[in-house]
């Protein structure tokens, strides 16, 4: 008999991530981005997981602007097409904390071309993420505050209330397009303070009282 799946290695099912863009107004302002009248969608591929522990986040070949974005990331227990906002929290499992690494020179290039973002989100190890938190130990996904600190300096903090969009919001609007199934991540988007890092920086990240992580940035794919 094989072992039940365990929804705190949902990272091993091979599930998608759904990435939520824009959804903090200074972190649009800081790069110039409008602030969105709905959420901007993209995926990154499962192979971008990289679980804490595993080793360094590294940029895609050529990369040189590698930029760290602190998120909180849901994960779906219960999926489901058509989720009604009213009902949508049923349907998460946990939360971890999540790095949505984007080489932001290769961003760029795709904004100017119209171009997917492929090359800027979906490289490997383009998504550190934290140990599993169930959802009983986070009382409000709505009222957390998180930072992201490199080389011991703060870059990013912020409190989850700050976004435009809100995750039961988010979890609805996104099975409108596709189905969630259980095992999917979702990242939320990030605040503002986004910025380059090079290898051998230290990476430290924290939902306080919550979760926290340590990552290395490592030399190019
Ligand atoms: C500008 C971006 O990379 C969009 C994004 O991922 C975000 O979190 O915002
Ligand atoms: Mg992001």
């Amino acid at each position: 008999m094989t072992a039940p799946l365990k929804l705190s290695r949902f990272y091993e099912w091979g599930r998608k991530i759904v990435g939520v863009g824009r959804n903090y107004r200074a972190h649009c302002a800081e790069l110039g981005n409008p602030v969105p009248k709905e959420p901007v969608l993209f995926l990154k591929p499962t192979t971008a997981y990289l679980p804490e522990g595993k080793g360094p986040t590294r940029g895609p070949p050529g990369c040189t602007e590698l930029h760290h974005e602190i998120e909180l990331g849901v994960v779906i227990s219960g999926g489901g097409t058509n989720i009604p906002e009213e009902s949508a929290m049923d349907h998460v499992g946990g939360y971890v904390l999540a790095l949505d690494m984007t080489a932001r020179d290769y961003q760029n290039i795709a904004k100017q071309k119209g171009i997917p973002w492929t090359w800027a989100k979906c490289f490997d190890t383009a998504c550190p993420i934290s140990e599993f938190v169930p959802k009983e130990k986070v009382h409000d996904p709505q009222d957390l505050d998180m930072w992201l600190k490199v080389n011991g300096e703060v870059r990013q903090k912020t409190n989850t209330n700050d976004m435009i969009f809100t995750v039961p919001y988010i979890i609805s609007y996104i099975s409108k397009i596709m189905t969630l199934e259980r095992g999917d991540l979702i990242l939320t988007g990030t605040p503002m303070g986004v910025s380059g890092v090079q290898p051998n920086d230290q990476l430290e990240a924290e939902i306080e009282g919550v979760v926290a992580m340590k990552f290395t940035v490592g030399d190019k794919l």
